[in-house]
């Protein structure tokens, strides 16, 4: 055993939010270990999406802050964040309907490539070959690859969501953010989803997933914080916070089970 601390890759320090008087997020301070999976759960209207929007830079915090690996990103742009090694997989799949299925999967690493404001498809033959074979590949690992060559907007939603995710991996980032990955899905492409973020998962990738499915949350969290009301009523292991009466309470008498 190493007695080395837990790098904290992602700090929302002190972080509230105001919607006119609406107070969707209070005295919020969620640590991220890097490497780890961590799943945000709570009832409807808890503030969850709120906050992954606060972190990603689309709503500013009415005070706090929010820092990735020692960067302050408040007051950034989203794609400033993007660049930072920031992905994050929207529960409205952000594909491009008219485009095939691969080529879909290509642009993104097209931008990792050259920076996601000088996308330039033709500038090498080699690379544009390796790019090719790479989003054959991620295909392959997602399921999709018999789809490759038809439109993207031709898939089913859930296949939408695989798209999806494939293309935020194929950007290779440090953090993923997934809000509810599995929404829309039947139970097989569920568990096959599992299964794929379980693989990255032994490929060190950080990830924070916000998820209703207490299936997929317990198949693969390391850490589970409660959003109620705006504010974290517990964060702990999963075990410990299925055993947590608060959050029993929170999910009004039900099981988190
Ligand atoms: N842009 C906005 N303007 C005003 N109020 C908002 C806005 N976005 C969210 N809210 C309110 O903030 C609170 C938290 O909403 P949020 O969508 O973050 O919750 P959630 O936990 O993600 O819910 P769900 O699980 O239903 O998606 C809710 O009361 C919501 O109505």
């Amino acid at each position: 055993m190493s007695d080395t601390p837990p790098n904290i890759i992602l700090h929302a320090a002190d972080v509230h939010k105001n919607f006119g008087g609406l107070r969707a997020l209070s005295d919020i301070d969620l640590q991220i270990e890097e490497g780890k999976t961590h799943a945000i759960i709570g009832p409807n209207g808890a503030g969850k999406s709120t906050l992954l929007n606060v972190i990603i830079g689309r709503i500013p915090p009415s005070s706090g802050a929010v820092i990735f690996d020692g960067t302050v990103l408040t007051g950034k742009a989203p794609y400033e964040i993007n660049q930072l090694g920031i992905s994050r997989v929207f529960q409205t799949p952000e594909i491009f309907p008219d485009l095939p299925v691969l080529q879909n999967v290509m642009a993104p690493a097209f931008a990792r490539r050259d920076g996601a404001f000088r996308i330039n498809m033709f500038r090498s033959v080699d690379s544009e070959t390796e790019i090719r074979e790479e989003a054959e590949d991620m295909l392959n690992d997602i399921g999709l690859h018999g789809r490759r060559g038809d439109h993207a907007g031709s898939l089913s939603r859930g296949d939408k969501r695989r798209l999806e995710l494939a293309m935020c991996l194929i950007q290779r980032p440090r953090l993923l953010l997934l809000d509810e990955p599995t929404a829309g899905m039947s139970r097989h492409d569920t568990n096959s989803t599992i299964d794929l973020l379980r693989k990255i998962k032994l490929g060190g990738m950080t990830k924070v997933i916000i998820e209703h499915d207490m299936h997929v949350v317990f198949s693969l969290a390391d850490r589970i914080s409660v959003l109620a009301q705006g504010r974290i009523i517990a964060s702990g292991l999963p075990q410990e916070i299925k055993e947590d009466p608060r959050v029993q309470e929170a999910y009004l008498g039900g099981s988190v089970e």
